[in-house]
């Protein structure tokens, strides 16, 4: 059962348990099929040559530090697999759970999230603090756990420094930070493992999968980012 969603700073909405132990088994298993291609899941090399200790594959456009494209010419050439409408569909149901919004202009209803990256973390992965801001839509990034639970580190949009607040997310946990927050500094600073429940179908680790629009194509959804609050960075 769903508990309470907690705001963690203006936008940002934490719902623990959002996902069912049945959904989240379907995501895993749907995660093992995308991890296989047509791009594989791998850890991403940033810029700088180090090597994140997560692994990742993406879903309707492929990020890579630090823009998206649509083909993965850092991995294989490949085109990625496109992004799946009942995500989609997902996507809308979460804003709805965390801000309880309807289907009017920029609620819930018109959320069109066309990018998925799913993150892989074994028990010595973490994610530095950093901003989802490749993204040309202020619309909202909704974010899924299953598995191992983590320490999420959810900051500010000025530094990747203090103030911050570390919310356990746990499997099935739904997290959306929009509106003011859309471009706060977040990390995954520690995943628990071992602590993951057997019944959603991963034996260990952490998956995340966050839903994103890029304002990037043309086509329905594409101008609706802008009911949404405008990056500022
Ligand atoms: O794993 C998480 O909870 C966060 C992932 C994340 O921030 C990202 O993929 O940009
Ligand atoms: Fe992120």
């Amino acid at each position: 059962m769903a508990r309470e969603p907690v705001e963690v700073a203006p936008g940002a909405v934490h719902v623990p348990g959002w996902l069912s132990v049945e959904r989240q088994r379907e995501l895993v298993g749907a995660c093992r099929a995308w991890a296989r291609g047509p791009v594989p899941m791998r850890r991403m090399v940033l810029p700088g040559g180090g090597v994140m200790s997560v692994r990742t594959v993406c879903l309707g456009w492929h990020w890579q530090p630090y823009r998206y494209s649509r083909t993965a010419g850092d991995v294989n050439g490949a085109r990625v697999a496109p992004f799946p409408d009942r995500l989609a569909d997902l996507g809308r149901a979460a804003l709805a759970a965390a801000y309880g919004e309807g289907d009017e202009d920029g609620g819930a209803g018109s959320y069109a999230p066309d990018a998925a990256l799913v993150n892989f973390y074994d028990g010595a992965a973490r994610m530095g603090m950093h901003q989802d801001k490749e993204e040309r839509s202020g619309a909202p990034v909704v974010s899924l756990s299953i598995g191992d639970s983590c320490v999420f580190r959810f900051g500010n949009t000025v530094s990747r420094n203090r103030p911050y607040t570390d919310v356990e997310l746990v499997s099935g946990d739904l997290f959306v930070f929009g509106g003011p927050s859309r471009f706060a500094f977040h990390g995954v600073p520690k995943v628990f493992p071992g602590t993951a429940d057997p019944a959603v179908g991963l034996r260990t680790g952490r998956l995340n999968i966050t839903l994103r629009e890029t304002g990037l194509a043309s086509g329905p959804g594409a101008q609706r980012g802008r009911e949404w609050p405008k990056r500022t960075r």
